[in-house]
């Protein structure tokens, strides 16, 4: 899967993620009202209304792009109708040739990891069948449990060739709390680094490792370092837009090979229409204003990349 990420990375030119996190309350009206028609204003209403909203996000900018990331718990709100929505927005995804990063944050005691792994990137055994049952091609994982939570997920993504992002510096303001404390004099997140790395070269594809990192736009300078620390991980960059991080921030997560990194926008595309920027679009046209967001992201991490050459 990593051959195929950085494949469509460099057919599509385009280093980014859009993450498919629908909250209701950025679903067009006319979406709403027709879902709540259908179903009522029920969970199955609201997965419909979720379901159809992505539906056209993704027929609108698919060509654009080379991978979605939903966010499971904004599917998990509408109870099992969601998780329905989710899986359903995974097949589609996939039918569109996308690569999906199932946005799960796992991470247990090892037989609970692999239980985890097996029904978000393996196969499960009924008697005589294997099925795959929510079949992402990569997931987050928090590692914060220590490695015996994160290797049978190594081993369920050699087996499938899927693939991992770990948590190692993220976005949020309270990140610091506990991955910035010293252990001698070096900062937590550096520690987690290098166990990613070395992780990774248990797991490699051809030019990177199936097992990537996650780090925040928010925090550029510790990027830097972190490049440095995992040279072979892909970095995926949430907190793009809505968290604040612009193209100039995200230059030293790439490599020199300009590969390396790959940067999440959810709100700032699904929800672009509300956006001053792309009111002109209107709400009915709300997919056309992320096509337009999708754009203008992969030019200015474009343009800051070039202008760091
Ligand atoms: O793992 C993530 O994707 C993640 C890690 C992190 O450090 N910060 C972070 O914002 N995220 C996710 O990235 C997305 C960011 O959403 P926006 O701020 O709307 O672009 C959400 O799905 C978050 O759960």
């Amino acid at each position: 899967m990593i051959n195929k990420l950085t494949a469509k990375i460099q057919k599509t030119k385009a280093p980014i993620v859009v993450g498919l996190d629908p909250m209701l309350n950025y679903i067009p009206k006319h979406i709403q009202e027709k879902a709540f028609k259908e179903f009522g204003e029920t969970l199955e209403g609201a997965a419909e209304a979720i379901w159809q909203f992505n539906k056209e996000i993704v027929d609108k900018t698919y060509d654009l792009i080379p991978a979605v990331k939903p966010q499971i718990a904004m599917y998990e709100q509408f109870g099992i109708p969601g998780i329905m929505a989710f899986k359903k927005t995974v097949d589609y995804c996939k039918s569109k040739d996308l690569v999906v990063i199932g946005d799960i944050k796992r991470g247990d005691i090892g037989s609970t990891s692999a239980a985890y792994a097996t029904g978000h990137i393996g196969k499960v055994q009924i008697g005589a069948n294997k099925i795959a049952p929510f079949d992402e091609d990569f997931v987050t994982l928090n590692p914060y449990m220590g490695a015996d939570s994160i290797t049978p997920f190594i081993d369920v993504c050699k087996e499938e060739k899927k693939g991992l992002f770990i948590l190692v510096k993220t976005s949020n303001p309270s990140s610091g709390d506990f991955q910035d404390q010293m252990v001698g004099d070096r900062p937590v997140y550096e520690l987690v680094g290098e166990k990613v790395a070395q992780w990774g070269e248990t797991c490699m594809g051809d030019d990177y490792s199936y097992v990537g990192a996650v780090v925040g736009a928010t925090y550029p300078e510790m990027g830097k370092t972190l490049r440095k620390i995992m040279p072979k991980a892909y970095i995926l960059v949430p907190g793009y837009g809505a968290q604040g991080g612009q193209g100039k921030d995200l230059v030293h997560f790439f490599n020199e090979d300009g590969l390396g990194a790959i940067v999440n926008s959810s709100r700032g595309i699904i929800a672009a229409y509300k956006q001053e920027k792309y009111a002109k679009f209107g709400e009915e046209n709300f997919a056309d204003a992320s096509r337009a967001a999708a754009e203008d992201m992969i030019a200015d991490i474009a343009g800051a990349l070039e202008a760091a050459k």
